[in-house]
């Protein structure tokens, strides 16, 4: 074995001992932020919890609590691993909100367990040597409101990432896979405002605002037959008025258009647009259409990454699927795509040990079982041994970051030619 390989082997090694070490702590973190499930931009306690982590449970960590967002929080290390060289900056993205209702059935508490670990590990592996060819900085970055807003795309507005060299995290899923596909998505709100009346004694004096959110519910599921197959439109009626006896006056519908790429949004956008607007002239209503923020966009694939994941998560035991249906198939969104356009970086999937669904109740109680802790540690040294690899290796950091720009340059370029393909498929 060459002298490199041999310092890697060690390093990779250092980083799942070290992760094993803090196994009952990491599991403790992941539980206390299961237990008490918050949402969007409200995760006060996990963010306390992240924090008090790094600087009190955790040496050498510098904090930046309610880093750029109130729930955000930034835990940088380093830079450390020799005295010369250029710095390379390695993140790592912790997730931490839950669902309304049904709690951590995204398993997100998970994701903060597998950044968190990740970055125990390949700290502890870069302390031990003094051989790299390059000095590392090791970050952390709490990312609040990925299932409602957005944090990530807010966070990079305020140049968040700026500096960073490569970007990890993992999703909980129902199987292991370097790369799933998620699409992009913008969530839209509609507001029909029209006149309350008595129903029964002067219904004609009234302007039915319920009437318009139904038929906007209507012709969005005929539009549905005419999109393409793998395009998403999905909603619910969040006001339908407050009593039968009276003609609703407010009614508000919020809706999420996906399509498997950024550059196919306008399209589905502008059509929903139309059933919008026709609900309130059929109904002499007035209409209000919001769209968000934040617009979630595909993720930009880096097949370098991938392919050192998939290695080292073998290398562990993972069995990643060949299930071309799962493979293929669009499945949600994630603003980690945002980032992925900013910074190289990859958002790979594990096994929790349980077949349930993900925004499932089933999921919520995988995503607290102690079964799923080896999974999770497991997916952390995958990440660990993924960043040690390109930690080590220039060359191949260097081809993570052309095939990056490469990436980029494409999907920027046919976006601008207004095609409205599938861009993603740069492996
Ligand atoms: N509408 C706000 C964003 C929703 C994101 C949510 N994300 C996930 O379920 C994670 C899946 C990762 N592929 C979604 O509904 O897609």
């Amino acid at each position: 074995m060459c002298e490199r390989a041999g310092l890697l082997a060690e390093l990779k090694h250092g980083a799942g001992c070290r992760i094993d070490e803090a196994a009952e702590k990491l599991h403790r973190l992941s539980q206390d932020i299961w237990s008490c499930p918050e949402l969007a931009y409200d995760e006060r306690k996990a963010h306390d919890r992240l924090v008090a982590f790094f600087s009190q449970e955790e040496e050498g960590w510098k904090v930046d609590s309610h880093f750029k967002l109130d729930t955000a929080f930034r835990a940088t290390w380093g830079p450390g691993g020799g005295d010369e060289g250029d710095v390379v900056s390695v993140a790592f993205l912790c997730e931490y909100d839950a669902l309304p209702g049904i709690g951590h059935a995204c398993g997100h508490n998970l994701i903060a367990e597998v950044g968190a670990a990740a970055a125990l590990g390949l700290k502890a592996a870069v302390e031990k040597s003094s051989k790299l060819p390059v000095r590392v900085q090791v970050t952390v970055l709490g990312t609040p409101a990925e299932e409602d807003g957005g944090g990530k795309i807010d966070m990079m507005k305020e140049d968040a990432f700026k500096g960073l060299d490569v970007v990890f995290m993992a999703h909980p899923s129902q199987e292991d896979a370097p790369y799933l596909p998620c699409v992009a998505e913008h969530d839209v709100t509609v507001k029909y405002h029209g006149k309350a009346s008595h129903a029964s004694a002067y219904p004609w004096e009234g302007i039915n605002a319920l009437d318009a959110a139904v038929l906007c519910y209507n012709n969005l599921s005929v539009l549905r037959q005419q999109i393409k197959p793998d395009w998403r439109i999905h909603g619910i009626i969040k006001h339908g008025g407050v009593k039968p006896n009276i003609i609703p006056a407010y009614t508000e519908l919020e809706y999420y258009l996906r399509t498997p790429s950024r550059g196919e949004l306008p399209v589905i956008k502008s059509k929903a647009e139309m059933c919008f607007r026709s609900a309130a002239m059929a109904t002499g209503c007035e209409v209000e259409v919001e769209f968000a923020k934040n617009m979630f966009v595909n993720i930009l694939r880096n097949a370098t990454l991938e392919e050192l994941y998939e290695k080292n998560g073998k290398d562990l035991g993972m069995e990643f699927t060949t299930d071309e249906e799962v493979l293929t198939n669009g499945s949600g969104s994630t603003d980690f795509g945002n980032v992925s356009f900013a910074v190289p970086g990859i958002h790979p999937y594990f096994y929790i040990g349980s077949d349930a669904l993900n925004h499932t109740e089933e999921y919520t109680v995988a995503a607290g079982d102690e079964k799923a802790q080896f999974y999770t540690l497991r997916t952390a040294k995958a990440l660990a041994m993924t960043a040690l690899d390109v930690l080590l290796r220039p060359d191949l950091l260097q081809r993570v970051k052309d095939e990056f720009t490469e990436a980029k340059l494409k999907e920027d370029r046919l976006l601008k030619d207004g095609q409205t393909d599938r861009t993603s498929k740069n492996k």
